[in-house]
């Protein structure tokens, strides 16, 4: 029994001190049950397949309660970056709450000046609700892809600089 205790305190101090002095970034999920769409798995599938990080996920009812969540990854849970994930309704009222929620995501970023990556898809944006799977699905691992050039690569962001990146449907033309 007191083996068994001494294996396992040693195992979890090593899992402790491996992450505490490695490099690997770690990086905050939030997103919502209000979405009609897992947002947070897709973006979690696209950061596992590309890069070495720890993932802390949170969900939270609804897109105004995501400034809390990420300050939170942010400033408890020593996130580098957060990819803050959720759907606006169709509703005047929804398009209201997508607003203020953006202010405070903004304002979460300017308080803990560190990168809170908005992921929001509109409910209305897709034409049918196929295409709104597929724009929720693409926008979340584009927006993860964004993330990792961010930790890993800022270079291959300026090199994008300029060149009509969407996330979800067709990249727009550069003018030149
Ligand atoms: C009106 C409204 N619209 C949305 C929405 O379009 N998308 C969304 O994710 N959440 C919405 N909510 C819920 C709020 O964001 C929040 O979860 C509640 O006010 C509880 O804090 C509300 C209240």
């Amino acid at each position: 029994m007191f083996s068994l205790f001494c294996v396992n305190f040693l195992m979890n101090t090593f899992i402790y001190f491996s992450f505490f002095f490695s490099d690997m970034p770690t990086i905050g999920i939030a997103d919502t049950t209000f979405a009609r769409y897992n947002m947070g798995a897709a973006a979690i599938d696209e950061l596992k397949n590309s890069i070495s990080a720890k993932i802390i996920r949170v969900t939270v009812p609804g897109i105004k309660d995501l400034p809390v969540a990420a300050k939170k990854l942010l400033e408890e849970q020593h996130c580098d970056i957060v990819i803050a994930l959720g759907m606006p309704g169709r509703q005047p009222q929804d398009k209201i709450c997508a607003h203020e929620a953006s202010q405070g995501i903004i304002l979460a970023q300017l308080m803990t000046n560190k990168h809170i990556i908005e992921v929001f898809v509109h409910e209305d944006e897709g034409k049918d609700d196929k295409e709104l799977a597929f724009l929720m699905e693409q926008r979340s691992r584009e927006h993860a892809q964004n993330v990792v050039k961010m930790l890993t690569n800022p270079e291959k962001m300026i090199k994008e600089a300029g060149t009509g990146q969407r996330e979800g449907f067709k990249d727009a033309k550069p003018l030149s």
